[in-house]
């Protein structure tokens, strides 16, 4: 929409960025993993990253979470760089699954609760308020009957749940995922893939997740990658693509144009110009 005074008002409320890799490359110590990487990932899209072992996924991962920097190239996270990056309460993450031992000194609940500290915050005192959105994340991911259990006495599947409701404790806009459900029978994959795409389609959140699950990424992201760089290939289902963000858009553009004529200022449509 265009203003009286020549601005243009956006409309793409569902479109910004949330996170941006430009030109990015990479090398531990003198060896490469990526060259010229460039990707963008929008509100609420689905991201799926596919690639060949040692393409350099789980390294880009760590890169857009910040626990590597890139050699070149700028990485950002709702539009700043992530070396200023400081609001990641609004990022989960959960890494490539390692093997825990049966003993780990550490309940389900604790597991979930430690998801609250933050970089910067590695003490505080957790509260009823606390307890409660830990509950939330357990019911959300149907696991509430573990709550006192032992992590490292879990299965695999089980144990990924407590990790995934550990990265939505704080109720994240964005999720980033790697390699979810390697490890992870074919039922309880299905199940696993069923509940974060209900999390993507109705509570707005948006997803990057490296996956070496073809059929699950075809299914839901399109037979062939959107795009690709190198050996690292992005498997789409961009969020305009949603019912919801059809209506956001709408109601987006609606509500600036009510205070437009409620400030009395004049709006013009674009195709009224000429
Ligand atoms: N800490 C490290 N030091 C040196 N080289 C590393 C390190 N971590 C990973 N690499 C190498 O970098 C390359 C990319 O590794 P990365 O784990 O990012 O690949 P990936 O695509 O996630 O692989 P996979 O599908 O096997 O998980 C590999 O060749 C790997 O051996």
């Amino acid at each position: 929409m265009l203003l009286s005074n020549g601005k243009i008002e956006s409309t793409q409320g569902c479109h910004r960025e949330v996170i941006g890799v430009d030109g990015v490359s990479f090398s531990y110590q003198h060896k490469s993993v990526m060259t010229n990487v460039s990707f963008g990932v929008k509100e609420r899209d689905f991201i799926g990253l596919i690639g060949t072992n040692g393409a350099g996924k789980t390294t880009l991962l760590r890169m857009i979470v910040g626990l590597l920097r890139p050699t070149e190239g700028q990485i950002r996270l709702f539009g700043v760089p992530v070396e200023k990056f400081k609001d990641w309460d609004r990022i989960g993450y959960v890494p490539q699954k390692k093997s825990l031992n049966p003993q780990f000194p550490a309940t389900v609940r604790e597991v979930v609760l430690s998801g609250l500290y933050g970089r910067k915050r590695l003490f505080r005192l957790v509260g009823k308020a606390d307890h409660i959105k830990a509950a939330d994340a357990l019911e959300a991911m149907g696991i509430s009957d573990l709550t006192e259990k032992r992590i490292g006495q879990l299965s695999g599947g089980q144990q990924q749940r407590v990790f995934l409701a550990r990265a939505l404790i704080n109720n994240p806009s964005l999720l980033i995922l790697d390699e979810p459900t390697v490890g992870i029978d074919a039922e309880t994959q299905q199940s696993f893939f069923h509940m974060i795409k209900h999390m993507h389609q109705h509570h707005n959140m948006t997803f990057l997740m490296v996956s070496h699950d073809m059929d699950m990424i075809r299914a839901y992201l399109g037979q062939e990658p959107a795009s690709n760089s190198g050996k690292l290939n992005f498997y789409i289902r961009h969020s305009h693509d949603t019912q919801d963000c059809v209506e956001h858009n709408l109601a987006h553009s609606l509500r600036g144009l009510r205070e437009q004529l409620e400030s009395g200022r004049e709006v013009v449509g674009v195709g009224d110009r000429n």
